[in-house]
């Protein structure tokens, strides 16, 4: 028999569940694994030897697919953070919040599958500036102390030529 979990969406499809009507989120991360296996994932069968508590045990799931449109109403949260946490990874969202764990416990009932990790389009990552263009920001910096090295010695040169013009003059 296939669960829900064997379901693998790709993601622009799961990104087209996206309204009131039709509500689905993508959240990876930590999951109770006494949750993950009554759910039926058997990936993390292993976990239950290593495991003496299940339920305080959380295993790094996989990119899991919620259908919460049922949910929507009676999310604690509201229905717009939801609906505004779908189309992406919502997992940091999610965690963010600091769900307890009931209602961790309660996602279960809302898997519709996974979604296929490699059509998740990359996170955008703040960059820092490229050395070329830093580098081209500072030079008016850099012009600006060679002229404050330059300044006082042409100032102090030309004292010096006036000094020796009036004395060859006297
Ligand atoms: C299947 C997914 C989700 C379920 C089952 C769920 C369930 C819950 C539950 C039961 C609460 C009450 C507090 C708690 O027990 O932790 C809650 C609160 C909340 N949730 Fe969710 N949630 C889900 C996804 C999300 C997502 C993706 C967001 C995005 C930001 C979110 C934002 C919030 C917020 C803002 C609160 C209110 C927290 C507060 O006022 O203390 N939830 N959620």
């Amino acid at each position: 028999m296939t669960s829900n979990l064997d379901v693998v969406h790709p993601f622009e499809e799961v990104a087209k569940h996206n309204h009131k009507g039709d509500c689905w989120l993508i959240i990876s991360g930590k999951m109770d694994l006494l949750n993950l296996l009554r759910a039926g994932d058997r990936s993390h069968e292993q976990c239950r030897c290593s495991c003496p508590n299940l339920s305080t045990r959380r295993v790094d799931g996989r990119f899991k697919v919620y259908d919460v449109t049922s949910f929507l109403d009676d999310h604690p949260g509201g229905d717009e953070v939801l609906i505004t946490a779908t189309g992406k990874d919502a997992t940091d969202d999610f965690e963010d919040v600091g769900h307890s764990d009931s209602a961790r416990e309660m996602m279960s009932k809302y898997l519709v599958g996974e979604v296929d990790s490699f059509t998740i389009p990359a996170r955008e990552y703040y960059k820092p500036p490229s050395k070329a263009s830093s580098a081209s920001n500072q030079s008016p910096g850099i012009l600006a102390k060679i002229m404050q090295f330059l300044v006082p010695l042409l100032i102090l040169g030309l004292a010096f030529a006036l000094r020796q013009f009036t004395k060859k003059d006297q």
